[in-house]
């Protein structure tokens, strides 16, 4: 059954691509070096034996999906360890090399909490001689630990957080305590069974006064044994709609004890004598959050543009229907509202990877002036790091379901792998801050940039200034344009901006308080932080294409050029009513802007293979029956029935037990 020949549609596809196949794949990956590397990387993990598996994940335990996910990810942190070697932990780009373990762990490995933000909170709120003490020790793994936050019953509201640090002098130790059931710790990653160390997050008791929480590093599994040490209930919280792998836990405290030098003192601190010294701002010590926010958005461009190659790819192998009466039945790619439901998604693959690349070296710059003791820049951070992780996960949770429906039944099997990605995009809709709440901290941001320009104040941060030309009346008009469809999203930001101010001050005029008209006009509120956000990806996205234009081959230049367009229209497509409820745009301008549409998914047709094949993930990094690269996709989806355990035996021993007496019993 096993072939190597390559599927005819799709040696025809890539014959048609016009532009270097190449040159896509440096320009994704940022450049030829990083390719090379990321392909060495690529090459030196697939080819342990130890990370291939015999049987899939699917039809094995729980408990034995875990044990081997613990056994890969020592494989895999031993090589990053080499690998890393000399590099910042927070690198000049995100790092290309958890996408890898779509290949080997799968699902999420349960090392991901400690290689992430429990390092970063080392790295970020310890003081040096704290980082001197953990640092090394956590990176080599001598220490293995997690971010634990968010409690049975407060996860948004971290002030509401129960558990407590109360400070002894006598002893110059906090003492732990989880004083309910619903204080306990519940979802960190890796919590359950995996690490013996977390960043506990709890509210500081000294001299009898709280303030607010704090960050500690606590030892809670004996190193040797890995037995809980007295005083620390812990266990893993169970199955989950995915991320079964990644070992998410509970914790509960009762008197346990820790030295004081274990809270995290690089802002805060609590003296010997218990005296608390605050920092410069409280907001500090939410900082890993921010750093992983940002990552976030680079990780959903990643699983979208996976799920784009399987989704283009299969729509050019499968053939289904007619277009023409008695011509044989078309790649379903052809049908006009197939390539709607597809070619948005590789265009929102590359907003999003550029964007979340943006916003990764704002982030290093805004940090860089933080460690100079210069947080000016932090609240703008915030403001876009959430907003940016809420709608980035938004769209590519539900690009991904449309790619899952493009592929008809066969998306809906485990082995297409679309499930499991919709998995981890829909997680991150929630983890890290739900976005509901995230949305709502950016406007926060936003009204008070309106009170500031409503008091006739200028200096506005630079990712805000665009609402200056809108806080008056302008003479801007229309155009159908990519910068018209700019400023169309801009003065649609603006107005909504505007309205949803207006409502909050009409309820508060009421005499209702603030936080009532807060709520009253949270809706509004959303939607404003929305309206922002994209005008944001639209500008990123487009300017860094045409920046790029001037280094890139005319011919690839021209195919980006048309992802920016098809972007740029299909949301003010999408977004119809309110660009005439908003902008200068008139009713008659919409058929334009359709059939613009409609040109451009006629345009990007040819290449749209070669586009994904642009994204350059390798079959084993896809996972995929229905997206690898030879387009052998029935093949496959019968290689992988074959393996369920149902198939080993013709007659299942259920039938003489259950169902053979069933039916004599009818007989009767
Ligand atoms: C192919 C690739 C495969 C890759 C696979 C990837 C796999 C990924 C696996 C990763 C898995 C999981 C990781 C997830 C880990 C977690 O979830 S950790 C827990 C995260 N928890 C949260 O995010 C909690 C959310 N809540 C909050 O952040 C805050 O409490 C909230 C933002 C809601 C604000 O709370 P409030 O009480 O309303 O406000 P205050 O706290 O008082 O804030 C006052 C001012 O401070 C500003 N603020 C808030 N947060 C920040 C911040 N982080 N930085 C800077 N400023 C901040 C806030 O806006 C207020 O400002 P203002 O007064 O208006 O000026
Ligand atoms: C897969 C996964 C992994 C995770 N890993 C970790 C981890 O490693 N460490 C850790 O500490 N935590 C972790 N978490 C927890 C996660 O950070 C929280 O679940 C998340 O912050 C949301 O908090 P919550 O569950 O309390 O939701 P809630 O805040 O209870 O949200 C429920 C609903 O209430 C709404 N809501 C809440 N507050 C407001 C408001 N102010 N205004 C309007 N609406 C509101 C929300 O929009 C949402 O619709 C993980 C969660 C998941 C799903």
């Amino acid at each position: 059954m096993t072939s190597t020949k390559v599927n005819v549609d799709l040696v025809r596809e890539r014959a048609k691509c016009t532009f270097d196949l190449k040159e896509l794949i440096h320009f994704v990956d940022g450049g030829e070096e990083i390719t090379s590397e990321r392909k060495a990387f690529e090459e030196t993990v697939l080819a342990i034996k130890e990370l291939k598996d015999d049987i899939p994940e699917d039809y094995l335990s729980h408990k034995e999906r875990y044990e081997i996910a613990v056994r890969k990810a020592c494989i895999l942190r031993e090589l990053r360890l080499r690998h890393d070697q000399n590099k910042p932990l927070l690198p000049e780009r995100p790092t290309y090399v958890y996408n890898i373990l779509p290949a080997t762990i799968k699902d999420i490995s349960p090392f991901y909490l400690h290689e992430t933000m429990f390092l970063a909170t080392i790295w970020g709120l310890m003081n040096d001689e704290q980082k001197a003490e953990w640092l090394s020790k956590a990176l080599d793994m001598k220490v293995i630990g997690t971010y634990a936050q968010t409690e049975l019953g407060h996860g948004t509201f971290l002030r509401g957080l129960e558990t407590t640090a109360t400070y002894d002098p006598e002893t110059e130790e906090f003492i732990l305590n989880t004083p309910t059931l619903t204080a306990y710790k519940w979802w960190p990653g890796g919590l359950g069974h995996t690490v013996n160390h977390c960043i506990i997050l709890a509210q500081l008791y000294t001299q009898g006064k709280c303030h607010g929480i704090q960050p500690f590093i606590v030892q809670i599994r004996d190193l040797e044994t890995h037995i809980p040490l007295p005083g620390v209930h812990v266990g893993e919280i169970g199955p989950k709609m995915g991320f079964q792998t990644a070992n998410n836990g509970f914790l509960g405290f009762k008197n346990f004890r820790i030295p004081r030098k274990n809270m995290l003192m690089k802002n805060s601190e609590v003296k010997k004598d218990g005296t608390y010294v605050s920092s410069k701002s409280d907001r500090l010590t939410y900082g890993t959050m921010v750093v992983v926010r940002v990552n976030i958005v680079n990780d959903a461009a990643m699983q979208l543009s996976a799920a784009a190659i399987i989704a283009v790819r299969y729509s050019a192998v499968r053939h289904q229907s007619q277009l023409k009466p008695n011509e044989p039945e078309p790649q379903i790619l052809d049908y006009v509202t197939q390539q709607r439901k597809l070619f948005i998604n590789i265009a929102t693959g590359h907003a999003i990877r550029i964007v979340g690349r943006w916003l990764w070296k704002t982030m290093l710059g805004v940090i860089q002036k933080i460690l100079e003791g210069n947080l000016d820049q932090l609240p703008e951070l915030h403001a876009l790091s959430c907003c940016l992780k809420a709608v980035c996960t938004q769209d590519c949770t539900a690009g991904i379901e449309q790619c899952r429906l493009a592929c008809g039944g066969h998306g809906y099997m485990n082995s297409s792998n679309l499930p499991l990605l919709y998995s981890h995009t829909t997680a991150a809709m929630t983890y890290e801050g739900e976005n509901t709440v995230l949305l709502l901290q950016t406007a926060r941001y936003l009204l008070k940039t309106w009170t500031q320009i409503l008091e006739g104040d200028t200096k506005l941060n630079p990712t805000v200034l665009y609402l200056l030309n809108f806080a008056k009346p302008t003479d801007y008009r229309w155009e159908n344009t990519n910068q018209g469809i700019i400023k169309g999203f801009q003065a649609v930001a603006a107005g909504k901006i505007k309205t949803a101010y207006d409502t909050a001050s009409k309820h508060v005029s009421a005499g209702k308080s603030q936080e009532e008209a807060w709520n009253l006009a949270s809706i509004q509120l959303v939607e404003a932080s929305e309206a922002h956000c994209r005008v944001i990806i639209c500008e990123v996205f487009s300017n860094e294409i045409q920046c790029a234009s001037n280094t890139l081959s005319p011919n690839l230049s021209k195919v980006l050029q048309q992802l920016v367009e098809l972007y740029l229209v299909h949301w003010a497509l999408e977004k119809k009513g309110d660009i005439l409820l908003y902008s200068t745009i008139s009713k008659d301008d919409i058929p334009a802007l359709r059939d613009r549409y409609e040109e451009l998914l006629a345009l990007i047709r040819p290449n749209a293979v070669g586009l994904v094949d642009g994204f350059d993930f390798r079959d084993e990094v896809l996972n995929s029956t229905l997206g690898a690269y030879d387009g052998r996709v029935y093949e496959r989806l019968m290689e992988e029935a074959l393996k369920s355990p149902l198939n080993a035996e013709p007659v299942n021993s259920s039938f003489h037990k259950y169902i053979k007496p069933f039916m004599e019993k009818a007989k009767l």
